[in-house]
């Protein structure tokens, strides 16, 4: 664990950049740093591996203070990744990432070696290895930061805006990545960004700081959009705190009916049910049951090819979110989701009002502390639900 006690920086020019600040990191699990522009949120992970020194308080590592190791021991001990990955321009990627190994005095080749295994954890293609930076995308370059960072395992790691520089896209599946090889290396991240829905979707805790390096808040991210500290937490979380927690809680809660759903090859008694199970529409699904398109149930499906309305984006049942399901349901023509098993097989269908229905029993579960949360939250990570 890393523990931030009372922690002052004061620059020499007199800038106070963090204010008094204590926080426990915990172990194998992201917290994440974010806040305004200028918040300190460099300086705190800057003294977390000692490029900076703190004016006052102490920073402990596993219940020691920093400072009583060698800052090449201590530095050794935690990976750092940076804005734009802060590649050596004239290695080659595997040469980059062998870096730290080769310090540490590895012989050539097993460092290679490591280097190419750490390609493959951070979903690098192999040919890329004897490339040089300027020769790869943004993205890809981000990946070989991170790679750099872990190849001596370190139990720590540090990282400064590593996905800033890159688009929105490339950016959501460099998250999903460093949320997936989390999940196999269980390492202890802190991860600084100014991005709030970055911090909501990768970490376990986030501070959130205020300028001045002053703590607005701590705690993980449901309860930070539930019960936003202040005006300030309120007001940098921005809108739609309500439609983002329910990334939070998992679809598996969600009563499913398959009554209006209409296999194919169905006879007309079956489409005569389907067509009166009191739903507006009928589901017809293909031979392998998956969604083929929606047909009004008045006048029937029965009677030759009807006319059918698109399903719109299927949400994965229990796997995906509440927040996934309300999302289909909206952007459905008929404004019923279409749920599915992780092979695209319809489970069955859900109107808006029952996913309705679904929120409120969660948020007062939530309220009544069943302490589901943490599991929901997981679990719907793990998904890539939360968006
Ligand atoms: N070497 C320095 N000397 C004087 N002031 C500094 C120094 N480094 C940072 N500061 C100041 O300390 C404050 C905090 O800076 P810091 O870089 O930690 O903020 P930040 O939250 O990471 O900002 P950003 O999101 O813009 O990167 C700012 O006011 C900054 O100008």
């Amino acid at each position: 664990m890393i523990q931030i006690e009372s922690v002052t920086k004061r620059y020499p020019d007199g800038t106070t950049a963090v204010d008094g600040l204590s926080l426990e990191i915990p172990d194998g699990s992201i917290t994440v740093l974010v806040g305004p522009s200028g918040c300190g949120k460099t300086t705190t992970l800057r003294m977390i591996n000692r490029m900076v020194e703190q004016t006052s308080g102490r920073i402990l590592l596993d219940g020691a203070d920093i400072r009583e190791q060698p800052v090449s021991t201590l530095r050794r001990s935690m990976g750092y990744v940076i804005q734009n990955a802060g590649l050596f321009p004239h290695r080659t990627i595997v040469d980059n990432i062998a870096t730290v190994p080769r310090m540490l005095g590895w012989d050539r080749r097993r460092a290679r070696e490591r280097a190419r295994e750490l390609m493959e954890r951070v979903g690098l293609d192999g040919a890329l290895a004897r490339r040089y930076p300027y020769q790869l995308s943004g993205g890809q370059q981000q990946r070989v930061g991170v790679a750099r960072a872990l190849a001596a395992d370190p139990p720590v790691l540090l990282m400064d805006e590593p996905f800033s520089a890159v688009d929105p896209i490339v950016r959501k599946s460099l998250q999903a990545e460093l949320l997936r090889i989390q999940e196999e290396l269980g390492k202890t991240i802190v991860f600084v960004t100014h991005d709030i829905d970055e911090a909501i979707r990768i970490g376990d805790m986030v501070a959130v700081l205020r300028t001045g390096g002053k703590l607005a808040q701590f705690a993980p991210p449901d309860e930070l959009l539930s019960s936003p500290a202040d005006a300030f937490v309120e007001d940098f979380l921005g809108t739609d705190r309500g439609i983002r927690r329910l990334s939070f809680f998992g679809s598996d809660g969600l009563e499913l009916t398959t009554q209006p759903v209409l296999p194919a090859g169905a006879d007309a008694a079956q489409a005569a049910r389907a067509a009166a199970s009191g739903a507006p529409y009928v589901l017809l699904t293909d031979a392998e049951g998956r969604p083929r398109g929606w047909a009004e149930a008045k006048g029937g499906p029965a009677g030759g090819e009807p006319e059918l309305l698109p399903t719109g984006r299927p949400f994965v049942a229990g796997r995906e979110s509440l927040r996934d399901a309300l999302d289909c349901a909206v952007l459905s023509p008929t404004g019923w989701a279409v749920a599915v098993d992780d092979q695209g097989k319809v489970v069955g269908v859900v109107s808006q009002e029952a996913i309705g229905a679904a929120i409120r029993s969660a948020h007062a579960a939530r309220q009544d502390g069943d302490g589901a949360g943490g599991a929901d939250r997981a679990d719907a990570t793990r998904a890539g639900a939360v968006t």
